[in-house]
């Protein structure tokens, strides 16, 4: 495939899965890990927690690149689960895994995922969002109990993993299905053209 462009994309992210989301873009990238700080107030909007944590993330990868890095973009990313405006981020044990799960069970509930592109030449930025429905299947106690239990929805938002074990307990989505997983590919591809970058 011809290169359309010669700027650096750096993903400022610790998700595997958001790299491998990202691969599938077939632009070269490099990862830099974001530390930033994650807390947010509680009146804040489930839009408003993604775009603002998303921009946190860019924005400190951005403020440390050294000079002959600057011919960058930088993306950021941030995901969250939310039922009737309860906000659910990652369980911090399996019990309060199990915990999301019951209240996810048996119905709707939205994923919000927060995009970030920063210019790193002079810091302008591109922050916007996706939301996608997701239902779950009801489940028993004993199956809430064993899913939370194989560890695979901790590090996820909302205690589940659509891309694994967890297909077994979703029983549809509208929207974007990669939004769920952490990064909405079409959304982004749209974002970077502002930054010179044409996926195709
Ligand atoms: C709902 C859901 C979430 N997730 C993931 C996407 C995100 O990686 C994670 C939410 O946590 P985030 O805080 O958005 O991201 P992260 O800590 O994994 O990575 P980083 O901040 O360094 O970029 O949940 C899935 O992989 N599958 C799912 O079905």
């Amino acid at each position: 495939m011809e290169t359309t462009s010669v700027r650096k994309i750096i993903l400022a992210s610790t998700s595997p899965r958001r790299a491998e989301l990202l691969s599938s873009l077939q632009i070269p990238f490099d990862i830099m890990p974001s530390h930033a700080d994650e807390s947010t107030p509680d009146h804040w909007t489930p839009d408003k927690i993604v775009t603002e944590l998303a921009k946190r993330k860019a924005t400190a990868v951005y403020e440390s690149l050294d000079l002959s890095k600057r011919n960058a973009v930088i993306i950021g990313s941030d995901t969250i689960v939310v039922r009737d405006g309860l906000v659910l981020g990652k369980p911090h044990d399996v019990e309060e895994a199990a915990s999301m799960l019951r209240l996810l069970q048996g119905r709707s509930h939205l994923v919000f995922t927060g995009v970030a592109c920063i210019d790193g030449l002079n810091g302008t930025s591109q922050v916007e969002y996706r939301a996608t429905t997701v239902t779950m299947k009801a489940l028993s106690e004993q199956e809430i109990l064993n899913y939370a239990g194989s560890g695979e929805g901790l590090d996820k938002a909302g205690a589940y993993a659509i891309q694994g074990l967890g297909a077994s307990i979703v029983t549809g989505i509208e929207g974007c299905y990669f939004n769920v997983v952490g990064l909405p590919l079409s959304l982004l591809s749209d974002m970077l053209v502002h930054f010179g970058i044409r996926i195709l």
